[in-house]
């Protein structure tokens, strides 16, 4: 029986289902090194005031500036303080202190003179200003952030600023959220390995590199896995590693093909179905399910560019939701026109420009088809067209979802 296109399910509702399916991850330890891009699952709480105590900021002398108010220009330093010594005091409100960037300031001066705004000579420094400000150059204590409250709260990604902190508060590990075991499996006869020159019917299996690679990026690793169109060879593999990982994806093997055995392999599986199909392009067969041990079964479409579309559109929403973040939205203005009749949201391949005026430019470049991901390359995103229109104009606004950040 044919089935109907009003039987796929919205984009939408795509979305809602897989977050009703949102992954439990657990915790995990990892050194500080390797915590980049993983999202944090404690919060960071300063051991200390930031800065610690009174930083110098500037090379030079410290004075006590009443000295300075009341006309005194010729100061004898008293000592050095140079960073990472303990702090010192001045013996005569009349005197200086040299002080160096990053020491502690001395105790009974409060304002600091860089070198090049004096003359040293004899142990005598000569201030050659006539207007100083009251604590110039000092980072005071705490003025950044105090002691107990909490920098970075957990669920954050954790980017090089918040590494940063981590060190600065003795984390030399972190909590982070662990992420799931992943294998991606290729499915077809067609498909061969990288390293093997195709037959003329043959191609090589080229998603699952994207797909790994594009995990990788996003801070999860992963095992690829090919299958051949054999349902019983399907059946036993599949069997066994769902016992071994988390997270399936599979590209290929889910549309209306005599071949495609998937769909049928994952229910004798016990896997059960939440979606089959969507209103979209490209796409459209994307099957997702997850059985009573959560496992997650993401079944891409084979063609290159719908396996890469649902990887951006819904891959990447269901991480976001499992980990607890928001998907931002990223919002662009149209430089083209486009039309697209078929009442399905469109996916549409663009490059992204950022123009002096502020605006974030989308220029839609229309490749050859679901087939064409050399077009991927051409293209820095992925154009997101709603249903329910077919005329697209230049310069309205819609959301883009990027695969390349060029900035
Ligand atoms: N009668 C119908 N035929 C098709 C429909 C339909 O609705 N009715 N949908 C089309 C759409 S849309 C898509 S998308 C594809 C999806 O097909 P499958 O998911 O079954 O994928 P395959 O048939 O296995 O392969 C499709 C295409 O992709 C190539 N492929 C697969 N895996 C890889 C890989 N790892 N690397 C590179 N290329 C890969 C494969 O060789 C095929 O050319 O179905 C349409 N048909
Ligand atoms: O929707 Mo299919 O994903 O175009 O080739
Ligand atoms: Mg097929």
């Amino acid at each position: 029986m044919q089935e109907m296109e009003n039987l796929f399910i919205p984009y939408e509702k795509a979305l809602s289902i897989l977050e009703e399916h949102k992954g439990n991850f657990s915790t995990e330890n990892k050194n500080l090194e390797d915590c980049i891009g993983a999202y944090l699952a404690e919060d960071l709480i300063a051991d200390r005031d930031f800065p610690p105590f009174d930083r110098v900021t500037m090379d030079g002398i410290a004075i006590a500036y009443e000295t300075f108010e009341k006309g005194q220009r010729k100061f004898t330093i008293e000592a050095t303080a140079a960073a990472g010594t303990p702090q010192q005091s001045l013996q005569n409100s009349l005197n200086c202190i040299e002080v160096m960037t990053g020491a502690i300031m001395p105790n009974g001066v409060n304002t600091v003179i860089r070198y090049e705004d004096l003359t040293i000579e004899d142990n005598q420094a000569t201030i050659n200003l006539d207007i100083l400000n009251h604590k110039q150059n000092v980072h005071f204590k705490g003025i950044d952030i105090a002691q107990g409250s909490i920098i970075v709260k957990q669920g954050e990604k954790l980017s090089s600023a918040e590494i940063n902190i981590a060190a600065a508060v003795g984390k030399a590990s972190l909590l982070v959220k662990k992420m799931p075991k992943v294998v991606i499996f290729s499915t077809g006869d067609e498909l061969v390995p990288v390293y093997e020159t195709p037959k003329l019917h043959q191609i090589r299996r080229s998603n699952i590199y994207g797909i790994q690679a594009t995990l990788k990026e996003w801070g999860i690793l992963s095992e690829l896995q090919h299958l051949a169109d054999d349902k019983e060879e399907m059946l036993r593999t599949i069997s066994r590693l769902l016992k071994e990982y988390d997270l399936f994806i599979f590209t290929g093997g889910v549309s209306k093909g005599k071949f495609d055995y998937l769909p049928d392999v994952l229910g004798e599986l016990q896997v059960k179905k939440h979606f089959h199909k969507i209103q979209q392009r490209p796409g459209k067969p994307f099957w997702f399910g997850s059985n009573t041990n959560g496992k997650k079964i993401f079944a891409l479409p084979g063609n290159p560019v719908s396996s890469f579309v649902c990887v951006y559109m819904y891959l990447q929403f269901w991480l976001h939701k499992s980990l607890g973040i928001v998907s931002e939205t990223l919002y662009v203005q149209l430089k083209n026109d486009v039309e697209f009749k078929p009442d399905l949201v469109y996916f549409l391949e663009a490059t992204l420009e950022s123009k002096p005026d502020g605006k974030l430019v989308a220029e839609a470049i229309k490749g050859n088809g679901s087939g064409d991901f050399a077009n991927l390359v051409k293209t820095d995103g992925f154009l997101i067209l709603p249903q329910n229109k077919s005329q697209f104009f230049a310069n309205e606004v819609y959301p883009f979802v990027p695969y390349r950040t060029k900035w």
